[in-house]
């Protein structure tokens, strides 16, 4: 089972990231987490920050002569930016704080809620840790997953669907690493065209737009997760992981929402068997997923994500200390985040799959896992024999 835990504040020195659980033997390729990486900080409409950082991954610990060790493997990235804010941001007491302190919390965001619980005396105290500057180690935690996946031919992508009110017509045949050389991650050219412009507009409105992600699992065994018991449920694990990133406010698994629109008879995907595939479906309105088991099917799962909070366009707040009525306005934001967000929310999903990979296959080391999963590949073949 990989657990992890990560640190670090948006404007601080770095992010770090603790992975435990992770077998031995696997090969773990930096440049693989680095090109991830370069993946999230991309897409139109990103802010100033982005032209800041240059995110790449050290291995700190639990990686020798390129691969996993079975301990504890801890990840790095370094902010750029924290050479600008080391004076505010330092922990030591004496720090400049006082000279960017935050007083208007901004609506949309963690700030008000936060620094009421936490009883902070600036709102810049709750936004660091708030800010999405997280998921960059999180794609590194994610792309470390990946490497345990790749090595069982299982391939997971994010991309771009949605943005506002454009939809894009999904093309699953470019789904590929050569989608990550487009502007938005999205496989529909004529979309994206519109996609770019309503993103301009809306910067230069001093708006934000959302948007919708998919991310699709190909070649995940039949029966990663569990029907069993509620917290082995492949789905609402991916729904617990997408939904816990910023910004994130609905998660839906195959034909989601619409489900509830349809009959059981058009909604349900009838079983086929073939001697080359065993048993099969011939559509995916489930997504991939029955009974919290991956039933062989791409896993499908979409996320829409709000439009981002911090405006240019001033919004209508209360000032924390002085309780007046203030609009805010900033200095610094993305208008769009959605690319990014599809990497974050590929990068989430394949860490829950090989989660539930490791569950099944389970073992200290490459080997071990590889043996197991050969025998249920050897299963599978003999109950895909005819019996009567
Ligand atoms: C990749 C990514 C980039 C983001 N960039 C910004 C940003 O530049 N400005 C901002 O206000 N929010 C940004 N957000 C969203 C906030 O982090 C998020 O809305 C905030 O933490 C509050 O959490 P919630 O929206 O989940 O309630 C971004 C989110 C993601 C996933
Ligand atoms: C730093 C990243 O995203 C940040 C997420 C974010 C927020 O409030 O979530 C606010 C912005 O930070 P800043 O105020 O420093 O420009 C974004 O740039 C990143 O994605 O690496």
């Amino acid at each position: 089972m990989l657990r992890y835990l990560t640190s670090g504040e948006s404007h601080g020195k770095a992010l770090v990231a603790i992975v435990e659980g992770f077998p031995a033997g696997f090969e773990i390729s930096e440049e693989y987490i680095n090109k991830q990486l370069k993946k999230r900080q991309g897409g139109h409409g990103r802010g100033g920050r982005m032209a800041i950082e240059t995110d790449k991954v050290q291995i700190i610990a639990g990686v020798r002569d390129g691969k996993s060790m079975g301990s504890p493997i801890t990840l790095m990235i370094e902010n750029k930016d924290w050479e600008n804010w080391q004076n505010i941001m330092q922990a030591a007491k004496g720090a400049h704080i006082e000279e960017r302190k935050v007083t208007k919390p901004r609506p949309g965001h963690a700030d008000l809620t936060g620094t009421i619980k936490y009883n902070h005396k600036d709102v810049r105290n709750v936004l660091e840790r708030a800010s999405a500057r997280e998921t960059a180690i999180r794609v590194a935690v994610g792309a470390l997953a990946e490497c345990i996946l790749q090595h069982f031919e299982i391939d997971v992508f994010g991309h771009v669907v949605k943005i506002a009110t454009v939809d894009a017509k999904v093309n699953y045949e470019n789904l590929n690493e050569e989608l990550y050389n487009t502007p938005l991650y999205c496989t529909d050219e004529v979309a994206t065209g519109e996609m770019i412009k309503i993103i301009d507009e809306a910067k230069n409105n001093g708006d934000s737009l959302g948007g919708i992600v998919e991310v699709v699992a190909k070649n995940v065994p039949k029966g990663l997760g569990s029907y069993v018991h509620w917290d082995r449920k492949l789905d609402a694990r991916l729904a617990y992981a997408v939904m816990s990133i910023q910004a994130i406010k609905a998660v839906e698994l195959g034909a989601g929402f619409n489900s509830a629109n349809l009959s059981g008879s058009e909604l349900h995907d009838e079983i086929y068997f073939s001697g080359e595939k065993g048993f099969y479906h011939e559509t995916n309105n489930s997504g991939g997923i029955e009974g919290g088991m991956s039933n062989g099917e791409p896993i499908i799962l979409r996320a829409a994500m709000k439009p981002i909070p911090t405006l240019y366009k001033p919004l209508k707040s209360v000032d924390y200390f002085t309780k007046e009525q203030y609009e805010a306005s900033v200095e610094r934001s993305d208008s769009c985040a959605v690319s990014a967000a599809a990497i974050v929310a590929q990068s989430v999903v394949s860490l829950e799959i090989a989660n539930s990979f490791l569950e099944k296959f389970a073992g200290d080391n490459l080997q071990e896992i590889e043996g197991n999963y050969e025998n249920y590949v050897n299963y599978l073949a003999e109950i895909n024999e005819v019996s009567r």
